[in-house]
């Protein structure tokens, strides 16, 4: 089993499947994928709690990336993606027609694999959103700047060379970077989608720490390789298999008493 730092044990556990909707920032219902004639989800249902970190963990290609991705439509982008089922958001399906994509994905922000900052200054990554926004007053974008990069945990770093390229940062400083871009807009929801894979052991610690205080102002949900990572960051943990959510529960159940075979002998590392 993994053994988990009992410094991680913070949050009381919850009962996923009754959660009440205040506690609620978002609800799948019976989520179905296909990839063309593959099926990549099957029937996904399951409750992510606000202001905490959801960990999707699982086998290469049981399909956590492309959950995550349902949850800001990133699968729109894919032809012949074609999914059934709702998200709630809010109480409403974000697939219904009457969604407007670009909004939800200003209260869904998406942080991937590898950083991807812009060939811009560190300043104008960090306020691209808030331009896009029409926003242009410079008070105004100095102030998000700052209480961006202070959320993301770099602004120390880099406060004295805002206006140099963002490509001179490190990975793990364009990754916070990235992260910073993303938090300016004030989302409700930031899906990381393996965030630290990139990443040499000392960024990923800062990383894992910021993430832990992310879930102060927003609710995270991570897709993670890495075991002992879920353990670590994470509230509550979804293990998927072949495109099944096979069990969802607190971390700490899931990593010491799962109720499902077939999640004991993932953790236990018989396969995966
Ligand atoms: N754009 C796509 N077109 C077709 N099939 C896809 C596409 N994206 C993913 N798949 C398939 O869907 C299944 C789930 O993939 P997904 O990337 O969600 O898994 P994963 O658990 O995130 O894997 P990994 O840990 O390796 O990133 C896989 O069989 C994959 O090959």
């Amino acid at each position: 089993m993994i053994s988990i730092d009992s410094t991680v044990m913070k949050t009381e556990t919850l009962d996923l499947a009754n959660l009440p909707a205040s506690e609620t920032a978002l609800e799948i219902h019976n989520l179905n994928l296909h990839y063309g004639t593959k099926q990549a989800l099957f029937d996904v249902s399951m409750k992510i709690p606000k202001k905490r970190v959801t960990a999707f963990i699982g086998p290469s290609g049981c399909g956590k990336s492309t959950l995550l991705r349902c949850i800001n439509r990133m699968n729109d982008l894919v032809d012949n993606c074609n999914i059934t089922g709702e998200i709630r958001l809010h109480e409403q399906n974000i697939y219904d027609k009457a969604v407007d994509v670009a909004a939800l994905r200003r209260s869904v922000g998406m942080v991937f694999q590898r950083p991807n900052p812009f060939p811009k200054s560190i300043y104008e990554n960090v306020v691209y959103g808030l331009r896009l926004q029409g926003i242009n007053n410079r008070r105004e974008l100095d102030e998000a700047c700052e209480r961006s990069l202070r959320g993301a945990a770099i602004w120390d770093e880099v406060k004295d060379r805002l206006h140099d390229n963002a490509f001179g940062l490190s990975g793990g400083q364009q990754q916070r970077l990235v992260i910073a871009r993303a938090i300016a807009i004030e989302p409700e929801v930031l899906l990381l989608d393996e965030p630290t894979s990139a990443l040499d052991p000392i960024s990923t610690l800062t990383i894992e720490e910021l993430i832990t205080e992310l879930k102060a102002k927003y609710t995270v949900v991570i897709v993670t390789h890495n075991m002992q990572q879920a353990a670590r960051v994470s509230d509550q943990t979804a293990f998927m298999y072949m495109g099944e959510l096979v069990e969802y529960a607190d971390t700490n159940t899931i990593f010491t008493t799962p109720s499902q075979r077939k999640t004991e002998d993932y953790i236990t590392g018989r396969y995966g």
